[in-house]
């Protein structure tokens, strides 16, 4: 690897940093630039439609700052402006921003477009880095404040002729992360000379990870430096806008709030520039888990997902944290045994604290569903396959019935080479227990008391198409039912266990009831049997066992 042509990124000297102790204990300010830098680097950019899509989205889910265009970049961003302001779209406590470079032609155009908006962000910016500096403006550091301080100037003086608009007003010098420190703090001491904000009408100064080249923890101490150096702290914003190139945006971004910032500019999902910008919806949960309101509405992320795709027709990728696709599918079987038992004594424990391993936050709290959370492939274990029975049929094996059929679904499984889906799963389960095509079917049954306190059983049965009854004896319905068969149909089994269990509740709750058989061999065979009433669930489930025996199964 030619690592010649790279070098390591200045850290910063910061020998008393702060925020590697602080904790993170309320939501940043979020401004969302989905419909800005998000757009900018879609292949096929939003319409006005999708644009309406998502901006319709980020309201509800409760964004206060907007970015919704760079208006003097095309027509359709201009009159997407035009078209939330005319129809009245912006919710009073929502600010629109809309982004200019510090060309005055640009920033005339960009004050035409949000003419008549209540509150607008106005965010202006040009490129600080060294490198850029050299090869795009062609210019020194002077000349660079000045095409800053000029636009900062023009901006305030479009304002003033506005009333009508509450503006704000946002500098980014751009490339931060390529800048020097002392020379971004000189631009942007610079651009706050010419605006003076006040602490009742702060700056936002936004300084950008445009390419993200270095370890989170610098990113930190840049940002409690230049907080600690800026002057007048508190007429300011101090706004992050991480991208994640190195793919660690929210690492980078949650350090940067320990070190004081105040305001997060992002995505969902991180759409972005090249590898993306951070993701907020990832930021915002992550604050949640940690018992933090974040201050947006995630109790549907499937609908903001689906909302997302549409409009920026990307795909959210299926281990994408919080919202994908198999983010709360357990394919392993100790993670699968561990989530059951967790749900398990989650329930029983009836304490509002969500503690189930492997699970990070609670899928119905986002909206997702618990039937998802377990998977069945081959590398599921006993645990997983009794999840699914029991979430979607209600059913609780007994433990060695876990273990024989989980062995049969492991054969399914190896043979054919894939998942079992839970409906694939049930169809295995039926066909092995509940034998809905075995020769015989019992219908009824009666009993009577015999001698010396015992039980006469009759019990009619279909085989192949006729009505048949049999008899037997025994101190109870189920001994007697054994005893017919056995006498009937001369197979032999002893009887082992015996569990039931109710399934569902009132009028139309069910039996189930399972049966472990011993063959002549020594080998253990279950049956199954579920029915309304409970006492022929247990003849159901003594007659699926012993036709498994004659049929030569095990398991
Ligand atoms: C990191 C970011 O995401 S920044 C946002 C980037 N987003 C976009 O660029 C999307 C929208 N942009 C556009 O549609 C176009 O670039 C426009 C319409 C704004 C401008 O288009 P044009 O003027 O035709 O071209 P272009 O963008 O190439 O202009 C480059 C010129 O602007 C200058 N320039 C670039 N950025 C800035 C800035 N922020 N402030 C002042 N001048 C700037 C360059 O130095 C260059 O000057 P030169 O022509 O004298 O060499
Ligand atoms: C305009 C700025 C904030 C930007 O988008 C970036 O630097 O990535």
């Amino acid at each position: 690897m030619p690592i010649s042509k790279y070098r390591a990124y200045a850290p910063v000297n910061l020998p008393d940093r702060k925020w590697p102790s602080q904790v993170l204990t309320k939501a940043p300010i979020w401004c969302s630039v989905d419909l800005r830098d998000g757009n900018q680097a879609l292949i096929e950019p939003m319409g006005v439609d999708r644009k309406d899509r998502m901006f319709n989205l980020l309201v509800k889910m409760g964004f206060k700052e907007i970015e919704v265009a760079f208006p003097a970049a095309s027509q359709t961003d201009f009159d997407f402006v035009r078209s939330i302001i005319e129809r009245g779209a912006i919710p009073d406590d929502v600010a629109i921003q809309v982004l200019t470079q510090c060309r005055s032609e640009l920033i005339e155009r960009t004050f035409g477009a949000v003419k008549g908006a209540k509150n607008v962000i106005l965010h202006f910016y040009n490129s600080t880095s060294t490198l850029q500096r050299d090869v795009v403006f062609r210019s020194d550091k002077a000349g660079i404040i000045k095409i800053a301080t000029d636009a900062a100037a023009q901006i305030k003086a479009l304002a003033a002729k506005a009333p009508e608009t509450n503006f704000t007003f946002e500098y980014s010098p751009e490339s931060f992360t390529g800048t020097e420190l002392d020379y971004a703090l000189e631009i942007c001491e610079a651009v706050k000379a010419v605006i003076q904000p006040t602490p009742q009408k702060k700056l936002i100064l936004n300084l950008p990870a445009t390419v993200e080249m270095a370890t989170p923890n610098v990113h930190a101490d840049q940002f409690e430096w230049f907080g600690r150096n800026i002057s007048d702290r508190d007429s300011v914003l101090l706004s992050i806008h991480p991208h994640n190139d190195r793919g660690t945006a929210v690492a980078a971004a949650e350090l940067a709030l320990m070190a004081g910032a105040d305001r997060v500019e992002g995505t969902l999902f991180g759409n972005g520039e090249r590898t993306g910008n951070v993701d907020i919806v990832t930021m915002a949960l992550n604050l949640f888990t940690q018992g933090v309101d974040p201050e947006l509405d995630l109790r549907d992320v499937n609908e903001i997902r689906s909302i997302a795709e549409y409009c920026t027709q990307l795909p959210v990728h299926e281990r994408h944290p919080y919202v994908g696709e198999l983010v709360y599918t357990a394919f392993s079987g100790s993670h699968q045994d561990a989530i059951k038992k967790g749900f398990d004594a989650q329930e029983k424990r009836n304490d509002p604290l969500f503690q189930v391993p492997y699970l990070p936050i609670d899928p119905k709290d986002v909206g997702r569903d618990y039937e998802a959370v377990i998977r069945i492939n081959s590398q599921s274990g006993k645990g997983g396959i009794a999840y699914i029975l029991q979430a979607d049929h209600g059913l609780d094996l007994p433990r060695p019935l876990q273990i024989a059929f989980s062995k049969i679904a492991q054969e399914q499984m190896d043979e054919e080479g894939k998942e079992l889906t839970s409906a694939a799963l049930w169809s295995l389960f039926s066909r092995t227990y509940l034998l809905s095509d075995a020769p015989l079917e019992l219908l009824s049954h009666k009993t009577f008391p015999g001698a010396e306190g015992s039980r006469t059983l009759t019990a009619e049965l279909k085989q192949d198409g006729a009505i048949r009854t049999i008899e037997g004896v025994g101190n109870g319905p189920i001994d007697a039912f054994v005893d017919a068969l056995k006498t009937t149909y001369g197979v032999e089994f002893s009887f082992l266990d015996y569990h039931e269990h109710a399934v569902g509740r009132g009028a139309n709750a069910t039996a189930a009831c399972y049966v472990q058989l011993q063959d002549e061999k020594g080998r253990i065979v279950h049956g199954v049997g579920i029915d309304p009433n409970i006492v022929m669930a247990s003849l159901k489930a003594v007659l699926s066992g012993m036709q498994r025996v004659m049929a030569g199964q095990t398991g």
